[in-house]
């Protein structure tokens, strides 16, 4: 039995106690608590149908006495929950209208065909969407430049909602988007929300930053919200009679890493606010048994990892049958080599409905030309969305990148993290999980406060880092890649490459933890001969985000052009991005665009640098870093 479920038993237990002392009449009288009172005649079939299956009445039916047994009135009066058991949903979450006087925890409920909210709590409001003194998160001052950023749109006619409206957005989830603070959609959500709720398939691509996760919620809440939950499948356990042990989620969001599953999942907790929609997150690293536990509570959008993912299903905890809405989270990276295998199990291996049965979303800020073939495998007949150019970094990002050489490289970052101003939060990249230890040891005995993320890390100590950088008492961590996609840390204004990575993709997610949400960043990357292989890739990126482009980057790309150095932007095959035009690979010709001779870039780069915006904070020194 859960918690607050006992505490509720408890609670009417200890009430029944009271009233049966003061009883005038000392007839002893069943109690019903308030909540349950309007419900009784609606439960009546339900005791009916529980007294005809013992099992119903077993200890492990649920979670015991009446309270229990009017959850099941849901599947026996004929409501949208047609047969669904619903165990747990309300009972764990309370009768949505506000009546449940000790388990008010946002919650609402589907029934007889409507969706019943969930009363407001101001508690969880606060937690959810922070407050007027404390926002949870703001928008800077480029956030109307998101408008200027050309969007391209393949596969169909699609007309973008400029506003947050009703149609096509659902009422409640219009009233949590203003609780969020969102005034405006951002370029992505303006087409995807057109896009997803005509029924198409997506794979979008738009800048770190720039609000993909709600571009994806907005249109799968809002149909959840008008349409209400699927009937759930006939399971094994339903037919003998039983409380099925397993959920049935109708959306099902794939992420890397764990942070990102739960901020997703943190995501989706606000905008399911009151909703009968409960988001749910089950990702490695944590006790297992809480979040089966979890899941028993309701799990109808389901942000996981694909590794605990796959065991909670061969557990049988979890059936993907329900599944209308696929969503690969950062999907280029979900199906490089390292995951392609667990996703085309939970997708092909396991028993999610066909690529024609259900909606297939993709989102990332980059999709090579190969992850985009690939990807043909789980879509169908899908729109392409860009945002900018497939891979281009955002304006809002002050990129810098000055010559380091290794043995260099810490007494360049003590000179960095001495000018930078005290507020802000700065994220540094390295390439191992042993540096990123030795790197932390050093600034610690130096006395910068930084803490430290990588795969070494258990989970809780990965979570605790979050919380010190986040919360700013170490305004300094020190990450690899791990950190490098999705995170959205509020107040990140410095990202330093202090190891550069050998994909200049990974470079555009790291220096994408600022400049989010149209406020600005500074990124510097350390660069030597080491990394001469992304010099060209940079070279375009820099350019193409009008940035300060050294000429020992010049020089360094000529030198690899010549060798055999650099991979090039289109070396795997063809980016899709770049000034080659390609986005959708369906429309480049199977040609890949050579990068051959650089005459153009050396003639544009001969010019004196261009330097866009971004302070300069200048040490005694007199060096300016960013
Ligand atoms: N319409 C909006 N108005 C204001 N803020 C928004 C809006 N949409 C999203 N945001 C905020 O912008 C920030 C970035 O959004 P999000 O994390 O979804 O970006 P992203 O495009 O997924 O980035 P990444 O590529 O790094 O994963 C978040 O803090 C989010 O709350």
């Amino acid at each position: 039995m859960s918690d607050n479920v006992q505490q509720q038993v408890d609670s009417v237990g200890s009430v029944t106690e009271k009233l049966a002392k003061s009883s005038l009449d000392n007839k002893p009288k069943k109690y019903i608590p308030p909540f349950a009172r309007e419900k009784r005649e609606d439960s009546r079939s339900a005791r009916s149908s529980a007294a005809s299956s013992p099992r119903l009445q077993s200890p492990h039916s649920g979670y015991g006495g009446g309270y229990q047994r009017r959850e099941f009135s849901r599947g026996g009066n004929g409501g949208d929950w047609s047969g669904r058991p619903s165990y747990g949903r309300s009972s764990s979450y309370g009768p949505g209208n506000g009546q449940n006087f000790r388990n008010n925890r946002g919650f609402g409920q589907w029934k007889n065909g409507q969706h019943v909210l969930g009363a407001p709590n101001a508690m969880l409001e606060r937690q959810l969407f922070g407050s007027a003194e404390v926002p949870k998160q703001t928008t800077g001052i480029n956030f109307e430049k998101y408008d200027n950023i050309p969007v391209e749109v393949t596969g169909a006619e699609i007309e973008a909602v400029n506003e947050f409206t009703n149609p096509p957005l659902n009422p409640h989830l219009l009233t949590n988007i203003k609780l969020s603070g969102y005034v405006q959609p951002t370029p992505v959500q303006k087409y995807s929300v057109p896009i997803v709720t005509s029924g198409r398939d997506l794979m979008a691509c738009a800048q770190t930053g720039s609000g993909k996760t709600a571009g994806f919620l907005f249109p799968i809440l809002s149909q959840a919200f008008d349409q209400g939950p699927a009937p759930i499948p006939h399971d094994e356990d339903s037919a003998l009679g039983y409380r099925s042990r397993k959920a049935y989620p109708t959306t099902l969001i794939l992420a890397p890493t764990r942070e990102l599953v739960c901020q997703t999942h943190e995501e989706s907790r606000k905008f399911c606010y009151r909703s009968w929609v409960r988001p749910c997150a089950v990702y490695g690293g944590a006790d297992i048994r809480a979040q089966i536990r979890q899941i028993d509570q309701g799990c109808d959008l389901l942000s996981a990892t694909p590794g605990r993912l796959v065991d909670l299903i061969d557990r049988g905890r979890i059936s993907l049958a329900n599944i209308k809405f696929l969503v690969l989270d950062e999907a280029d990276r979900m199906l490089d080599m390292g995951f392609e295998p667990q996703i085309r199990h939970i997708v092909e291996g396991a028993d999610m409905p066909g690529v024609e049965e259900r909606q297939t979303l993709m989102f990332s800020a980059t999709f090579p030309r190969d992850i985009q073939v690939l990807a043909r495998d789980f879509l169908k007949d899908y729109v392409f969305l860009s945002v900018g150019r497939v891979g281009s970094t955002s304006e809002n990002i002050t990129q810098k990148v000055v010559f380091v050489e290794d043995q260099e490289k810490r007494s360049y970052l003590l000179d960095i993290l001495h000018t930078l101003p005290p507020e802000g939060l700065t994220l540094i990249f390295v390439e191992t999980k042993r540096m990123a230890d030795a790197l932390t040891d050093f600034l610690l005995n130096s006395s910068f406060p930084a803490t430290s993320i990588h795969g070494d890390r258990t989970q809780r100590e990965r979570e605790r880092a979050l919380e010190l950088f986040r919360s700013g008492r170490s305004s300094i961590m020190v990450a690899t890649a791990v950190a490098s996609r999705g995170l959205d840390i509020p107040n990140v204004t410095h990202v330093i490459n202090y190891d550069l990575p050998t994909d200049i993709d990974d470079y555009v997610h790291r220096i994408g933890r600022t400049g989010r949400a149209g406020n600005t960043g500074q990124a510097v990357a350390f660069f030597n001969r080491n990394n001469k292989g992304i010099a060209k890739e940079l070279i375009e990126l820099l350019q193409e985000a009008n940035q300060e482009c050294p000429s020992f980057l010049v020089a360094m790309a000529r030198e690899s052009s010549f060798g055999n150095g650099g991979r090039g932007r289109y070396g795997r095959g063809g980016r899709g991005g770049g000034s080659y035009g390609g986005r959708d690979f369906r429309r480049s010709n199977n040609s890949v665009p050579s990068y051959g001779g650089n005459s153009s870039y050396t003639s544009s780069y001969a010019e004196p640098a261009r330097h866009h915006g971004g302070a300069s904070y200048n040490s005694g020194g007199g060096q300016s870093w960013w």
